[in-house]
């Protein structure tokens, strides 16, 4: 194990061997800066340009306010400014004060360009297909062919610590009327989101071996859903209003390099997908999450139960030559396990809102009332023993205008 001279840094979520990044301002800075966070406290990247990276490109994009100047550059770069950022925290003659955490206000990691986000748990897709067409085939026709997707709305992406607004739309009663008002059914649907960083032309392909190529890191995702509006406007398109009025997003970014110590495989696919969808060496993520309600955890989910990687939905969303952009961002799809104490989303909690779940305070819920506290956190295992913490997606609900 590498130890920093960051005080309590080693024995952290956010040591050496994590080094999320992430776009922050502080009492030092009122202006947006690019920083790495190490143990409660914040590496400022612009600060430390001439120190960890040679004049150039990789100079240059230390010195941007977010993700953006760097995730053009690939693994190359990516992987020689860790391996700078290392040896800079662990060298006692780079020691010096750096910003608390509890200090610094975060913003957007990376400006998002297209979002898209896929349906990739066999067991989440399963139960929503069992309560929102209980008279077919919980699983469509094509589900263990393609990882299902649909195109998101990249501008309502927000960071954690953003409160969301209980969102207004239509919806059918019981008794198939037609209302306008706001969402009776506001859910969660935890995630992993995946952030690309080296982008493709026009025409080209992303294969499923150049994931690592192509993606930089990592976040926890909250997928706001509005299950009323969303049941009655999403056939034949998919999901539209239901889901596009607000994304949340763990505000610091994983490396994929974090967590080479937290790869495991992947579950065995019948029937076996097609060449583009086969992967030469097939793995997921070892990521345990849990999902906390106004201060009780109320799920723990566990990414490696998904049954696409993150792999197979990079080839998959670029197998008819879309173009990849720096900032394109796709989302698993809520995790859910097997067993109901390990879904992601409150539909499948409390069973389409006809099983209430207990919460600490004394109270129950079927979906969110305003002012509940929705966070989604993760850890898993990091290089030499340690544990990473990812950042977690914490977000409060507001009432409707
Ligand atoms: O099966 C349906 O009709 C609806 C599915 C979802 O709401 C899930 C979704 O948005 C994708 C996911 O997060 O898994
Ligand atoms: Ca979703
Ligand atoms: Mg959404």
């Amino acid at each position: 194990m590498q130890t920093s001279w960051v005080p309590g840094a080693d024995q952290s979520g956010h040591s050496v061997h994590h080094l999320p990044y992430g776009s922050f301002t502080s009492p030092r800075n009122s202006e947006p800066r690019l920083g790495v966070r190490i143990g409660d406290r914040v590496l400022d990247l612009c600060d430390n340009a001439e120190d960890l990276a040679p004049e150039g490109p990789l100079r240059a994009a230390l010195r941007r306010p977010n993700l953006q100047g760097l995730l053009p550059l690939g693994r190359e770069s990516w992987d020689e400014l860790r391996t700078s950022l290392q040896r800079f925290l662990t060298d006692p003659a780079k020691a010096h004060d750096l910003v608390d955490v509890s200090q610094v206000s975060l913003h957007a990691a990376f400006e998002p360009a297209d979002y898209v986000d896929y349906y990739a748990s066999e067991h989440h897709a399963t139960n929503l297909g069992r309560l929102f067409r209980p008279d077919s085939a919980p699983l469509m026709p094509n589900w263990k062919h393609l990882p299902v997707g649909y195109h998101g709305r990249a501008g309502t992406l927000v960071p954690s610590g953003v409160n969301i607004k209980r969102p207004s739309g239509q919806r059918r009663t019981p008794d198939g009327e037609i209302v306008f008002g706001p969402s009776a059914r506001l859910d969660i649907e935890a995630e992993m989101g995946f952030v690309v960083g080296a982008p493709t032309a026009l025409g080209d392909t992303a294969s499923v071996d150049s994931f690592a190529d192509h993606v930089f890191g990592l976040c926890l995702v909250n997928d706001w859903s509005a299950r009323d509006i969303q049941a009655w406007e999403y056939q034949p398109l998919g999901p539209y209003l239901g889901k596009s009025f607000a994304t949340s997003y763990g505000a610091w970014i994983t490396p994929l390099a974090a967590l080479e110590a937290a790869k495991t495989e992947a579950p065995e696919q019948d029937p076996r997908p097609l060449p583009y969808l086969t992967e030469k060496d097939r793995y997921s993520y070892d990521i345990e999450l849990a999902v906390t309600l106004n201060g009780t955890t109320v799920s723990r989910p566990n990414y490696r139960d998904m049954y696409w990687t993150p792999a197979q939905m990079l080839a998959h969303m670029t197998v008819n030559g879309a173009s990849l952009r720096p900032g394109d961002f796709y989302a698993s799809g809520t995790i859910s396990g097997p067993e109901r104490s390990q879904v992601g989303a409150f539909i499948e909690l409390t069973w389409g809102g006809k099983e209430p779940m207990k919460l600490d305070d004394g109270t129950e819920r079927t979906f969110l009332k305003d002012g509940d506290i929705v966070s989604i956190t993760a850890t898993a295992r990091g290089a030499a023993g340690t544990t990473l913490e990812l950042a977690e997606v914490t977000a409060g609900v507001l009432p409707a205008d």
